[in-house]
């Protein structure tokens, strides 16, 4: 049996492998070649502890900043269905667990918006 997510400890373990994969991918690895991760991985941790336990902390607005990704990269389903599969991967592969089960929801309704709102 597999822990949940129940501190930002595993956030933070859960956006590191997620991110791990990201730069392995094929598909989507081009997307982050200018990425500042110093930046970018706390903003992320703010993000899934605020998406999995409600804390604040995190104040962006991620369908801007996408739909402005989007016009100098194109976004498409088969990227969304990348993104999705390597996150759902990670999340499996670390914890199981109402948290962990929230985290991908959290993620499929966001990455649903997205594309309606994008594509
Ligand atoms: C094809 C799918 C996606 C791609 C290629 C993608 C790519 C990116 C890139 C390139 C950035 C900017 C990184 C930087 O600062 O250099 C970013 C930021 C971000 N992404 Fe995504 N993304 C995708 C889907 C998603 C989804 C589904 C979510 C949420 C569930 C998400 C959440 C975020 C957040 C919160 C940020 C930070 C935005 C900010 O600056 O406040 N992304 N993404």
């Amino acid at each position: 049996m597999k822990p949940d997510i129940t501190t930002r400890l595993d956030i933070e373990k859960m956006v590191d492998l997620f991110y791990q994969k990201v730069i392995k991918d094929d598909q989507l690895n081009s997307f982050f070649a200018k990425t500042n991760w110093e930046k970018h991985l706390p903003k992320m941790y703010g993000f899934w502890n605020n998406a999995i336990f409600y804390s604040g902390g995190y104040t962006g607005d991620p369908l801007a900043k996408h739909k402005k990704l989007h016009e100098k990269q194109p976004l498409n389903k088969r990227l969304f269905d990348r993104w999705e599969e390597l996150f759902f991967e990670t999340v499996d592969e670390l914890f199981e667990g109402p948290n962990a089960n929230l985290a991908k929801q959290r993620a499929e309704s966001i990455a649903m918006i997205m594309q309606m709102k994008i594509l």
